[in-house]
């Protein structure tokens, strides 16, 4: 039995089984007759998935759809993700010359049996993340696979590989979260110890957030007051813009992948489909760095990528798009926030696609939020990218007299400060941008803890489940030469950045 939140869906009479046949049935073009032509978009390339979301109590989970636009040749549930190198800047190990590491490697990589199961945390398309506890020093761990042969072999006949370039595109990918996650530090951004890979999958050892997910606590309390969003909201755009000064574009941002502490601040979790864009690769983290990027616009994106929900307009409609979809992607996460859920819904991916586009000024904004809070949403919610404010840019009120403000014309993009919105009149921003408020202060919500390995703030359909399965070599006949693909995965953080997070 499908449900839908949405307004728009509830007065429709047609059962379940009528309504999603009626969907597969209706042509694609988004708009009705009276809509403008240029308006209409087709979305026959897109293979959208018009298979029912699934829906788990009042909340639904929202997966992450991963679609390409030229062309659609691997099935949408396949993980595409980018980055155009594998190499560690930052001074992590990486030896493991492409032999299948069933075994530990002279002590400086680990493998699975240095890992004791203790619980199942999450489950993603690829696998389950499982808490672990480290035989060695009795530490948590959040370990996170990926299931090799799901890269390797096309998902309607299990047997045939993918070709060569296919193949080798999407293990490119795959190195994604591990490449960038090695590269950075944020005190709002998960941390990578360890990477290891085995004949079946891809191990990440990642640092465990015992707060649970934000989806957690939303489907707890249902909404949540402004101040608690505002709070959030400049926590995920200290990551965000700390991200995009890198060249990274997250492309994934909703309330499964913002994980709380356990001092009830937020992290950023789940780096699969971020995106490095080529340019910024090497550039150290500078204020020439960051007006470069500015001046470029480098970042601009094709891949259709993401959680429809929470999806930039433009990244849905296959058109080239920058790191702003991500300030799109936060509106929607703080309309979720408040409202109690995102500004577009629908039984399919299909449905939502289709009310994206044809809400031609944007979501509606209810009217009972404080003027601050219709104000933000609608300047990040702006459908048209070259209307939405740019927060990268206007980041800070400029201290410069001679950078005078043009007066903002009714429609156009905002250029004020985003810091010193009104929203965010009780952040301390030069504390929080330094860490110093995410060490010393607690956060809104403080999750409940009692002992760490409980998993206490994580739905119990996932602490419930298994893991024997996932800790069990797999009887996978994986060619040999595929090995080669995953050469270069394995990563130990260094040791100076080991010690600093443990
Ligand atoms: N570091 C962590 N600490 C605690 N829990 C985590 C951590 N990383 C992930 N999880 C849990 O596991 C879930 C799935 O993780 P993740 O989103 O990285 O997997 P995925 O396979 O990429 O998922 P999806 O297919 O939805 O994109 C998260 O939503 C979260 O509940």
């Amino acid at each position: 039995m499908i449900f839908t939140l949405d307004d728009d869906l509830e007065g429709l009479k047609l059962s379940d089984s009528e309504s999603s046949l009626q969907q597969q049935q209706q042509p694609t073009a988004l708009y009705d007759e009276t809509d403008e032509a240029e308006n209409v978009m087709n979305l026959d390339h897109l293979n959208l998935a018009t298979e029912p979301i699934p829906f788990l109590g009042d909340r639904p989970r929202r997966r992450s759809s991963v679609l390409e636009k030229f062309p659609v040749s691997t099935p949408p549930r396949t993980r595409r993700i980018s980055v155009t190198s594998a190499s560690n800047p930052l001074g992590g190990g990486c030896l493991d010359g492409g032999q299948l590491l069933t075994h530990r490697d002279a002590g400086i990589f680990r493998c699975l049996a240095d890992f004791k199961p203790v619980r199942v945390l999450g489950k993603g398309a690829y696998g389950k993340v499982i808490l672990v506890r480290d035989q060695q020093t009795s530490k948590l761990y959040a370990m996170k696979q990926l299931l090799k042969a799901e890269i390797l072999f096309t998902e309607e006949n299990d047997q045939s590989q993918k070709d060569d370039k296919d193949v080798s595109k999407l293990v490119e990918r795959t190195f994604a979260e591990r490449t960038i996650l090695s590269e950075l530090e944020h005190p709002n951004i998960v941390k990578l110890f360890y990477t290891f890979h085995d004949n079946a999958k891809l191990y990440l050892l990642l640092q465990y957030i015992p707060g649970g997910e934000l989806f957690f606590h939303l489907k707890e309390q249902g909404t949540l007051d402004e101040d608690t969003v505002a709070f959030y909201a400049a926590e995920i755009s200290c990551a965000l813009k700390f991200l995009h000064s890198k060249g990274i574009v997250y492309r994934d941002l909703k309330p499964e992948n913002c994980l709380l502490d356990q001092n009830g601040h937020l992290v950023l979790t789940d780096f699969g489909l971020s995106k490095k864009s080529v340019a910024q690769q090497e550039v150290p983290f500078s204020s020439s760095a960051e007006s470069a990027f500015e001046s470029e616009e480098v970042t601009n994106l094709y891949s259709i990528i993401g959680t429809p929900e929470y999806c930039a307009p433009e990244v849905l409609q296959g058109v080239p798009y920058t790191k702003k979809c991500d300030w799109y992607s936060l509106g929607c996460l703080m309309y979720d926030m408040l409202i109690g859920k995102p500004p577009h819904t629908g039984a399919n991916h299909k449905v939502i696609l289709n009310k994206i586009q044809r809400d031609k000024q944007g979501p509606k904004i209810p009217h009972y939020l404080s003027d601050g809070m219709k104000d933000m949403l609608s300047a990040l919610l702006k459908k048209e990218h070259t209307k939405r404010w740019d927060v990268d840019k206007y980041w800070r009120t400029p201290t410069d007299p001679k950078q005078k403000r043009k007066k903002k014309k009714a429609g156009q993009e905002k250029t004020s400060g985003y810091t010193s919105h009104f929203i965010f009149r009780k952040i301390d921003w030069p504390k929080l941008e330094k860490g110093e408020i995410q060490k010393s202060e607690p956060g809104p919500i403080l999750p409940l803890i009692t002992d760490w390995a409980l998993a206490e703030n994580f739905d119990s359909e996932f602490t419930s489940m298994s893991y024997e399965d996932t800790l069990k070599g797999i009887d996978i006949n994986i060619p040999k030469s595929s090995s080669d693909y995953f050469k270069g995965f394995s990563y130990k953080a260094s040791c100076s950045y080991l010690e600093r997070h443990f």
